[in-house]
């Protein structure tokens, strides 16, 4: 079943076309990655799938409903939650605290009642705790619970933007670049978390650089170049496809090597 479909996706920012009539389809319960040089629009896709920016054409469904003109948190409401390239925590909020900001959005209590603290409201407050303690534990991050979040590690706070993001009850988590800055051991810990994020029904939509975690746990591959969609299929097709090698993963051996040859101090 398709839960995710995007169709002749544009944005322009002033003359630049940034997504280029853009479509494709996510299927529920894939982990999908969306690959591409710098600049080639990864992001702006994301930021049009939340809301955060207004398509020019095109059309977005999700799970039935078109996304076009609704707000972000209604957006989040209907079960998308994403994380950011930049990590975004409340700085100074506990590790609990930020995620159980994550399970607001789901809550329904209003400021009078929150005010009053009315039973309705008490209850909502207790099932959020309940709600923000089960994503801690499955990200691996409960007994840090009480410690302020900027003394996370930084592998640590892309966790914690994972629960924060899990908190709302998604049905897909789109997460941008949710390996940069993290060591191997930390890449490995999250393949683990994303595949344990599948087996609980979830749809994995990300951006990536790290070609490697590509490769390893994306079934379904989204290539951009200059804002337009040049391929799409599995890693093997992806791998295989010429337009992509020269694109982009070809790109990527040559910068390789220009930095094994910097390294050796060769030129
Ligand atoms: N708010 C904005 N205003 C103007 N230009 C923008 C804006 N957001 C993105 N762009 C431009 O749109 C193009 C696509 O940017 P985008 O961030 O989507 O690329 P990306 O594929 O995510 O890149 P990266 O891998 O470097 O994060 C770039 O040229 C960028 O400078």
């Amino acid at each position: 079943m398709t839960l995710l479909s995007i169709k002749n996706l544009t944005k322009r920012f002033g003359g630049l076309l940034a997504v280029d009539d853009v479509s494709f389809d996510v299927e529920q319960g894939r982990i999908v990655g969306l690959i591409g040089p710098n600049g080639a629009g990864k992001t702006t896709v994301f930021n049009l799938i939340t809301g955060n920016y207004i398509p020019d054409e095109g059309r977005i469904m999700f799970d039935g409903h078109s996304l076009t003109g609704l707000k972000t948190h209604k957006i989040v409401a209907l079960g998308i939650a994403r994380t950011f390239q930049t990590i975004r925590l409340f700085k100074n909020l506990t590790v609990l605290e930020n995620v159980m900001a994550g399970c607001h959005c789901r809550m329904n209590s209003g400021i009078l009642s929150s005010m009053l603290r009315i039973p309705f409201q008490r209850r909502e407050e207790r099932m959020a705790l309940a709600r923000a303690l089960k994503e801690l534990e499955f990200v691996g991050l409960k007994q840090h619970m009480d410690i302020n979040a900027m003394n996370l590690s930084y592998g640590n706070q892309r966790l914690l933007e994972i629960a924060r993001a899990l908190a709302s009850n998604p049905k897909i988590i789109i997460l941008d670049e949710p390996a940069g800055g993290m060591n191997d051991y930390e890449t490995t810990q999250l393949v683990l978390l994303i595949e344990k994020m599948q087996k609980r029904g979830l749809t994995v939509l990300l951006i990536e650089h790290d070609m490697n975690l590509v490769m390893r746990i994306c079934e379904d591959i989204i290539v951009l170049e200059h804002g337009a969609r040049i391929a799409q299929g599995t890693p093997a097709e992806i791998t295989q496809d010429q337009r992509v090698i020269e694109a982009y993963l070809g790109i990527e051996e040559e910068d390789e090597e220009d930095e094994a040859f910097e390294a050796e101090g060769r030129d």
